[in-house]
């Protein structure tokens, strides 16, 4: 079964009313390949996840950008898993680079909160991600491995993860991955799936790229045979992320 194409837009804390219509309105008019062929979900901050959900096109989906590791109750600045499901929103990003660096989560943390939101019938988000001295020191295989492992422990519906590998060096920094080298780590995850959970997810499970992408270098890494979309920060906010929603053009690997 082929991997459908996914799109991720995180808008990360950014926006105010009026900026959050122009963009909804800027993507309700673009024309895109339908949703059997591209899946697309917008991440806005929590506090306009009502109002985008108001507005925006039918085709495409929305995800917050985190929840809570437990079911809500006395956790005072959380939003709780529950609460998403009561508003529609079918999808979370968990696991951030950001979350993880900013505010301490750890993969034991992250892997309750993918547990959890995916017992209450969230799709996930998975993001994991290795640092620049990680990668200079040769761990980088090792970090994901042990973030995915995490995740992979405690969480058994894998139809609803789509795993965002996302280096943190390329995060917001201009310094995209080369196609080659994103390419190599999504390989590598797909085969630790693979030895780890089991065949059918690995040949299933999507992995897609984050990391400085925008309109000009999304189709060639598009074409990698192991990427299976992006999760788009700064270019999720401009009119390139439609040009990145249209970047899947042929697979290398059928060239
Ligand atoms: O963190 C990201 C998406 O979650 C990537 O951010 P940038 O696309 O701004 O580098």
């Amino acid at each position: 079964m082929a991997r459908k194409f996914f799109v991720g837009g995180n808008w990360k804390c950014n926006g105010t009313i009026e900026e959050v219509k122009k963009i909804v309105t800027m993507l309700n008019e673009a024309e895109v390949p339908s949703k059997d062929v591209v899946e697309v979900v917008v991440s806005p901050p929590f506090v306009f996840l009502p109002l985008v959900k108001s507005l925006q096109r039918p085709d495409f989906q929305l995800a917050a950008q985190n929840c809570w590791v437990r079911k809500g109750g006395a956790f005072t600045g959380e939003i709780s898993a529950e609460m998403l499901v009561n508003l529609g929103i079918p999808w979370v990003i968990l696991g951030h680079s950001e979350r993880r660096s900013l505010l301490n989560e750890s993969n034991e943390f992250v892997g309750d909160k993918v547990a959890y939101a995916l017992s209450l019938g969230l799709k996930v988000i998975a993001c994991i991600g290795e640092t620049l001295q990680q990668r200079e020191s040769g761990s980088t295989m090792a970090v994901v491995a042990a973030q995915t492992k995490a995740i992979a422990d405690k969480a058994s519906n894998w139809a609803s993860v789509v795993l965002a590998y996302e280096p943190v060096w390329a995060i917001g920094t201009g310094k995209v991955a080369t196609p080659d080298q994103a390419q190599e780590v999504h390989l590598e995850l797909r085969k630790w799936l693979h030895d780890n959970v089991g065949a059918e997810v690995a040949a299933t499970t999507r992995i897609i790229y984050g990391g400085s992408v925008n309109g000009a270098n999304c189709k060639e890494l598009a074409a990698q045979p192991d990427i299976d979309g992006f999760l788009v920060g700064g270019a999720s906010l401009k009119r390139e992320f439609i040009d990145i929603i249209k970047s899947l053009t042929v697979k290398k690997s059928q060239l």
